[in-house]
């Protein structure tokens, strides 16, 4: 038997969603959706299901590390992702090897909280994110909260395109390539008459561009923020340029969320096979 050649990998760095929908297991699930072999340095193990989080189990910095050397040094990667970082120490440690090994395609998404409310990064730890991960990023991708936490702002800084335009530039100036602000989160409260969920991207020389998809009305949206920030990752280890790579994330997670599946007796969870039925 003989093996491929020519295949594309990605690494993630997260956290172990036991609900399937998020964390690692979202990320994987989407790199293999999008024909890229999958590896994972796991950070902590979380006890979720659709109703919430549980319990967290945080890992040892040095065996987060471990793992990501580990690939690195051996199978290599075209794309990193990091999600669930959940402290300072496990910050410091992955940019520790990530810089080792001078990684460049590097996807941030910051995950802060999960959708019930529970914090999947300790308050302590933005600091060393902006200070550490962020110059290191080729693309950050915060939903609204993130953005403003990322910047310091109130939590309801951020209310429309334009701030999101601004938070995007700003958060750019800590040091990514690229920002992806999301817009997820805006108008959570008029579901009724929302249309559009858009997301705005800021980067490159002067880029700016508002990213428009017709919003879904349903509560199943566990894992969003992680299909997405995978998705940009697969397509960047393909080499598609980022502003491509971004439409293309964002296509598959609006499949995803299309054929959200319900998940428990809670917020259900994205269906990532779901871009083979729409092709
Ligand atoms: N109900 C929805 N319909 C269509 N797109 C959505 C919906 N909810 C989120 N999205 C999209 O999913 C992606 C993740 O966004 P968001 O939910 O803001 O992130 P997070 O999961 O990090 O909170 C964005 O591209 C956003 O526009
Ligand atoms: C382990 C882990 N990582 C990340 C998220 C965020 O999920 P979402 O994409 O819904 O914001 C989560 N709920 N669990």
């Amino acid at each position: 038997m003989t093996g491929q050649t020519g295949f594309a990998r990605a690494l993630t760095v997260a956290g172990s969603d036991s609900g399937g929908g998020a964390g690692i297991q979202a990320d994987l699930k989407t790199m293999q959706e999008l024909g890229v072999f999958g590896m994972s340095a796991l950070t902590a193990v979380t006890v979720q299901n659709s109703l919430g989080v549980h319990g967290v189990h945080p890992l040892e910095p040095a065996a987060v590390a471990d793992q990501a050397e580990a690939v690195l040094s051996d199978i290599g990667a075209d794309a990193v992702k990091t999600g669930m970082l959940f402290s300072s120490e496990v910050i410091e440690a992955v940019c520790d090897v990530l810089e080792r090994y001078a990684v460049r395609r590097l996807t941030v998404d910051p995950v802060m909280i999960a959708k019930g409310g529970a914090s999947l990064l300790r308050a302590e730890a933005v600091a060393a994110m902006v200070r550490r991960l962020l110059p290191m990023a080729e693309i950050v991708t915060p939903n609204v909260p993130e953005a403003c936490a990322l910047l310091g702002l109130p939590e309801d800084a951020i209310r429309d395109e334009t701030d999101m335009a601004d938070a995007a530039r700003q958060i750019r100036l800590l040091g990514p390539e690229y920002v992806l602000v999301k817009g997820g989160h805006l108008g959570e409260t008029e579901a009724e008459t929302r249309t559009e969920c858009a997301d705005v991207l800021a980067g490159g020389s002067d880029l700016l561009r508002v990213l428009r998809s017709p919003f879904i009305p349903t509560r199943h949206t566990h894992g969003t923020g992680c299909t997405l920030s995978a998705a940009i990752t697969a397509y960047r280890a393909r080499g598609l340029a980022m502003e491509e790579a971004v439409r293309g994330a964002k296509d598959f997670v609006s499949k995803a969320i299309a054929y959200a599946v319900p998940t428990g007796g809670g917020i259900g969870s994205l269906w990532h096979a779901a871009h083979r039925r729409a092709e």
